[in-house]
C-alpha cells in the first residue's frame, strides 16, 4: 500500500515496483531498483523518439530546435538532448550489440526445418546438406553431456499431443544425467561479434507489458516431471518457481527427420532446445566441431546474445526436441540470469585467481556457476572421492583436511579448492568441511576446463600438495 499522500503517478510507479519486487523477489534489490527504472526510462525515451520520428516523417516537428548560446554550458548539454536519444545503461559503455536490440521480443523469425509434432508431414530438409557437411563420414565423433550410443529413437510425428511414453523415455533417461549442452562451446564467437556486455543479455530492456507465454498441452504431472528433469539446468535451476512453471508450459515438442537440419549458421535465433531423444552434430564454418545427445540443450547463444547462429546443428538420428520460443526465452530465461550474472561479476572480480580473466571471460564463467549453501561441519567434497565441481567460496569458511594430517588449509570468502581432482584427474586430495555456513559457487567439470581459460594455468602454480 502506498501513503494517500503522494501524487496519484507517484504512487502508481511506487505499486509497480512493489509488485516487480514482490514478483522476482531479487537478492540485491537496489540493483534491481536502479534497473527496473532505468529500463523504464529507456522504453519512454525510445517510445518518444519513435514519436518524433513518425511525425517528422509527416512532417511535423515535435520537438523544434532550441537556439542555444554554445558557450554556455546547461544549454549545451540541453542541446546534446535534443539531438539524440540517450539510451545509456549503467553497466555498459560500449555493446556492439546494441543495434541489435530493436526486436528482440518481437515475433520470432521464420522458423527453420523444424517438423512440429503438429505437422508431423512437413518436408525433409535433409536434401542437400551433406555434401558441406560430411555427416556419416565424420570418424572419432564425440557425444557431450548425455552420449546415447543406441539411438532407439522412432519417429512418431504423429500426435501435438505428448506421448507419455516418448515423454517418460526422455524423463528416466535424462533423470541419469540430465545436463544441458556446454554453454560456451569450443569455437564459440567463431565468425561472430566478440565482446558481450551486461547489456547484451539485460532483459529489462525488452519488457513489454502485453507478452504472453504460449501454453502447451502437458498434463500437470508430466510438467511436473519435465520440472524434474531440467532442475540441473544451468540456465533453468536460478529460476524462481514461477518462471519455471512458466518455461515449462511454454515448451513445445518439435520432432526432426534423421540428416535434417535444425539450425542454421548464420540465421536468426528461433528456439532453444533441449534434447529428448536422439543426437545432433554441431558445425561451424562447415567443420564438425561436437555432438550432443540426450539431455543436452543448445541454441542459447543467438538468444542470449541476440547474435546469429553460431552453428550448424544436424540431426543424426531422428530428434525429438523440447523446443522454448525466444520471447519465453529473452524474458524468464534471460531475466534471471542477467541478475545472477550481476551478482556473481561482483562477487568475481574479487577473486585473486581470476584477476587474469577478462571481463567477458569473467561474464561467461558467471554464466555457468551455481550457488550452494552448506551448513557447519558438512564436508563439501571428501578425500578419496571423485571430483565433479570447482568451488568457489562466496562466504564462510572452511577446513581442509587430509587423513593422518588433521587440518591441512584453511579457507574463507574468495579462497577455491576442488581444482586437483579436475586438473589431474584423480581421486579428491583432502576433505573440505564447513567450519560454519558456507556458500559457494559451484563450477562443473567441463566449464572448468571451458571457462577458466587463463586462470587454468594460475591453479597449475599454486598447487598446495606441491611440496
Ligand atoms: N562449437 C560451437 N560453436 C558454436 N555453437 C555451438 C558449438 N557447439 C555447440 N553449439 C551450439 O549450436 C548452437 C547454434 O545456435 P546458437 O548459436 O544459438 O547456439 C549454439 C550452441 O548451443
Ligand atoms: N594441502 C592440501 N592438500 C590437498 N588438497 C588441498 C590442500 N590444500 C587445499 N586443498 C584443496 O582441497 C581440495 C580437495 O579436493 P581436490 O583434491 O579436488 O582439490 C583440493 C584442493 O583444492
Amino acid at each position: 500500500m502506498t501513503d494517500s499522500s503522494l501524487t496519484p503517478a507517484y504512487a502508481r510507479e511506487l505499486d509497480l515496483l512493489q509488485q516487480e519486487l514482490a514478483t522476482h523477489n531479487p537478492t540485491d534489490v537496489l540493483q534491481f531498483c536502479a534497473n527496473y527504472f532505468n529500463s523504464k526510462l529507456e522504453l519512454q525515451r525510445c517510445h518518444l523518439w519513435q514519436q518524433e520520428a513518425k511525425a517528422q516523417a509527416a512532417g511535423i516537428n515535435l520537438f523544434p530546435a532550441v537556439s542555444v548560446n554554445s558557450s554556455n554550458a546547461a544549454s549545451r548539454l540541453l542541446s546534446s538532448l535534443t539531438k539524440q536519444p540517450s539510451f545509456k545503461s549503467p553497466f555498459s559503455d560500449n555493446d556492439p550489440h546494441a543495434n541489435h536490440h530493436d526486436d528482440p521480443l518481437g515475433g520470432a523469425p521464420a522458423p527453420g526445418s523444424a517438423i512440429t509434432a503438429a505437422e508431423p508431414n512437413a518436408p525433409d530438409s535433409s536434401a542437400n546438406l551433406f555434401k558441406s557437411y560430411n555427416v556419416g563420414k565424420t570418424s572419432a565423433k564425440h557425444v557431450q553431456d548425455a552420449p546415447d550410443p543406441n539411438d532407439p529413437t522412432t519417429e512418431t510425428g504423429s500426435s501435438k499431443n505428448t506421448s507419455s511414453s516418448a515423454f517418460s523415455s526422455f524423463s528416466n533417461k535424462a533423470a541419469s544425467g540430465f545436463k544441458f549442452a556446454p554453454k560456451f562451446p569450443i569455437a564459440f564467437n567463431a565468425n561472430r561479434r566478440t565482446s558481450v556486455s551486461a547489456e547484451t543479455i539485460n532483459p529489462n530492456i525488452f519488457k513489454s507489458s502485453d507478452w504472453k507465454p504460449p501454453v502447451n498441452d502437458l498434463t500437470p504431472e508430466q510438467r511436473e516431471e519435465l520440472a524434474g528433469n531440467l532442475a540441473s539446468n544451468f540456465l533453468f535451476r536460478q529460476l524462481d518457481a514461477n518462471s519455471k512453471k512458466t518455461v515449462v508450459a511454454a515448451l513445445t515438442k518439435k520432432l526432426f527427420a534423421k540428416d535434417s537440419e535444425i539450425i542454421k549458421q548464420g540465421d536468426e535465433g528461433d528456439y532453444f532446445y533441449i534434447i529428448e531423444s536422439g543426437t545432433v552434430d554441431f558445425y561451424v564454418n562447415g567443420t564438425m566441431v561436437s555432438s550432443a545427445g540426450e539431455g543436452a540443450s543448445f541454441g542459447e547463444l543467438a538468444l542470449m546474445y541476440n547474435s546469429p547462429r553460431a552453428a550448424t546443428v544436424v540431426a543424426t538420428s531422428n530428434v525429438t526436441c523440447w523446443a522454448l520460443d525466444r520471447s519465453t526465452f529473452r524474458h524468464i530465461i534471460l531475466e534471471g540470469t542477467f541478475n545472477r550474472r550481476l551478482m556473481y561479476e561482483d562477487f568475481l572480480k574479487d577473486v585473486p585467481i581470476l584477476k587474469v580473466l577478462s571481463n567477458t571471460e569473467r561474464s561467461k564463467l558467471a554464466d555457468a556457476l551455481s550457488s550452494e549453501i552448506f551448513h557447519k561441519g558438512d564436508q563439501i567434497v571428501k578425500e578419496g572421492q571423485q571430483g565433479e565441481n570447482f568451488y568457489f567460496i562466496e562466504s564462510g569458511n572452511c577446513n581442509v583436511i587430509k587423513e593422518g594430517e588433521g587440518v591441512v588449509a584453511k579457507l574463507g570468502k574468495g579462497d577455491y579448492f576442488g581444482e586437483l581432482a579436475l586438473l589431474n584427474d584423480k581421486p579428491r586430495a583432502a576433505t573440505v568441511e564447513a567450519v560454519d555456513n558456507v556458500i559457494v559457487a559451484t563450477l562443473g567439470k567441463s566449464g572448468f576446463s571451458r571457462l577458466l581459460g587463463p586462470a587454468v594455468e594460475v591453479l597449475k602454480q599454486q598447487d598446495p600438495t606441491a611440496h
